[in-house]
């Protein structure tokens, strides 16, 4: 490790997903320019990944979304608004990237219109639901569900509020009457459908005070309206629109296929290696996936202190998996949901979607199955032929023997990704907002933005938006002097997480009679 060769910069962005280019756009409104936006893949965007897929009329492929699809949350009234959904709405430029490295080489205005990308507003009661059987009808165990959810809600609002200690969403679902038989498999499709589909873990993974923060914070305070986006540019436009309002064509600061392996930190500098170099800046932004950083990928000197790595390994990254399909023609229903009960599975191939609806891609044959987590690993260890029976096998249980199979299939294997090793985060049950802020705090002058690194909508893009933000501005306050920069309130960590129950209470009394310490 020789340093004196290592390239200067002000402030090193590790990654150019939603938070990494949200932060260095921050510093740059803030007269930061000295800086470098080191990624690891020849594009930007991160977890919001356009990729080809299948065959157009015009003989080109479709854009399909391997990651983020929905704009969740919009706005109400004069309310505040999703900064997604603004992103969304106010894209009004074509950027023209270089194809084999991803540079921006131009770009061309458009006419403006208000919504300038392809969305439709997904509407979960236009579902058609089916069994092993064909179509069976139990809309019923939905409403049960959203019902017995709603009131979790509710009183989770009460345990924060009254500082009560946090329980799994399935407790609470549970003190509700929601408590499905484990072969009621109506019950346990609505169950994976509205939580696991969304949350990517189970009720019983799952924090109830924090899932029900983030239910809240995006869909009670912007809306609960949930844009699916189609756009064949590619939902990461909005990112690369964003990027291209800071960089030059061909702007040396981004720096494209260069992969972080080390980082030193401490008070005054930090220095960033990666494969293409060194690089020795005053401030580093570090906006790697929770996956990447529990997988040690990148190696930190001095080690991380023991609140930092408790914290990393405290939280989840779930997997959320979509198998796109393309069809010679649709033979499924117009609904914009099919949703399958397995008799024996819970979570094995529970949701379809259609994308070749009128008005949406009509014509084009596309369908997406979605797994997660255990059926997402299990999928991902399969080859595409294996999955396709798998598949195939559940959609004529619903449609009938006679339809055709599918053209093109293909998954993106997030779990084995290496530069994001899942797809998005989730809390689990009793933690706490200390050990989560000991996720998001500083270490010396090395800062921490991401998805999950938001308290209110982690595992969603307004959170990597909302923490790439306030990171970008605080760093930029520190560097012009205007800030306190100091370890702050908003950068407090927590080295001792304390348990409820103290020591002197293990005893008798409780049926505490055998001393287990060691
Ligand atoms: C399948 C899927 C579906 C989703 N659906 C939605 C949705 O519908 N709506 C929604 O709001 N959110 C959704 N999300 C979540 C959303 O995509 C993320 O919250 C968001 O994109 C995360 O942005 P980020 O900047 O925090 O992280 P990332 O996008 O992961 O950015 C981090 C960047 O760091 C780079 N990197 C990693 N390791 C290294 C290294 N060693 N060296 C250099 N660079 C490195 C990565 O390549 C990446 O570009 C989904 C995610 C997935 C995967």
């Amino acid at each position: 490790k020789e340093k004196q060769t290592c390239e200067r910069t002000r402030v090193a962005v590790l990654g150019a997903g939603m938070a990494g280019v949200t932060a260095a756009k921050s510093l740059s409104e803030n007269g930061i320019h000295d800086f470098l936006l080191v990624e690891y893949q020849d594009r930007i965007g991160g977890r919001m990944h356009d990729v080809s897929f299948g065959s157009g009329p015009d003989g080109y492929p479709y854009t399909v979304e391997a990651g983020a699809n929905w704009v969740q949350g919009t706005v109400t009234g004069e309310g505040p608004e999703n900064p997604i959904y603004t992103l969304v709405t106010h894209s009004t430029r074509i950027l023209i990237f270089h194809a084999a490295d991803g540079v921006l080489i131009g770009q061309e205005e458009q006419d403006h219109n208000p919504v300038c990308m392809d969305v439709g507003e997904t509407d979960q009661d236009n579902t058609t639901y089916f069994d092993d059987k064909g179509p069976a009808e139990y809309g019923y165990a939905i409403h049960e569900f959203q019902e017995a959810m709603h009131k979790v809600n509710i009183d989770a609002g009460s345990l924060l509020k009254d500082n009560l200690q946090d329980r799994s969403f399935r407790a609470g679902l549970r003190l509700h009457g929601w408590d499905p038989a484990k072969d009621d498999s109506y019950r346990q499709t609505a169950e994976w459908w509205l939580f696991d589909g969304e949350f990517v873990y189970t009720p019983s993974e799952s924090s109830e005070v924090f899932t029900s923060v983030a239910e809240n914070a995006t869909f009670n305070y912007f809306s609960g309206e949930n844009l699916f986006v189609y756009d064949q540019r590619g939902f990461a436009s909005i990112i690369r629109e964003e990027a291209a309002e800071f960089l030059a064509e061909n702007d040396n600061r981004l720096r494209l296929n260069t992969q972080v392996t080390g980082v030193d930190y401490n008070r005054d500098s930090v220095t960033v290696w990666t494969n293409q170099g060194c690089i020795e800046a005053d401030y580093a932004i570090m906006t790697f996936s929770l996956g990447v950083l529990q997988k040690n990928v990148v190696d930190f000197t001095p080690q991380l202190p023991s609140w930092k790595k408790d914290a990393i390994h405290s939280f989840e990254l779930g997997t959320y998996t979509k198998i796109f399909m393309q069809f010679p023609e649709p033979f499924w229903d117009n609904a914009q949901y099919l949703i399958y009960a397995d008799p024996e599975t819970r979570g094995y191939y529970p949701e379809f979607q259609p994308l070749d609806l009128p008005g949406v891609l009509e014509g084009s044959g596309l369908m997406i199955a979605t797994v997660v987590n255990d059926q997402s690993y299990r999928v991902e260890a399969q080859t595409y032929e294996e999955t396709q029976a798998e598949v195939m096998e559940v959609l004529r249980s619903m449609y009938g023997p006679e339809i055709p199979d599918p053209t093109h299939l293909w998954y993106k294997r997030w779990t084995q990704t290496p530069w994001a090793y899942g797809s998005y985060s989730n809390w689990p049950p009793s933690t706490s907002l200390q050990a989560h802020q000991n996720l998001r705090a500083n270490v010396g002058n090395l800062f921490f933005a991401g998805e999950a690194t938001s308290q209110e909508f982690f595992g969603y893009l307004q959170g990597a938006y909302f923490e790439g933000k306030h990171v970008g501005d605080f760093i930029a306050s520190c560097l012009q002097g205007t800030g306190n920069c100091t370890v702050t309130d908003e950068q407090q960590n927590y080295p001792v997480l304390t348990g409820v129950t103290p020591y002197n209470l293990y005893n008798d009394e409780h049926g505490w009679f055998v001393d287990t310490v060691s």
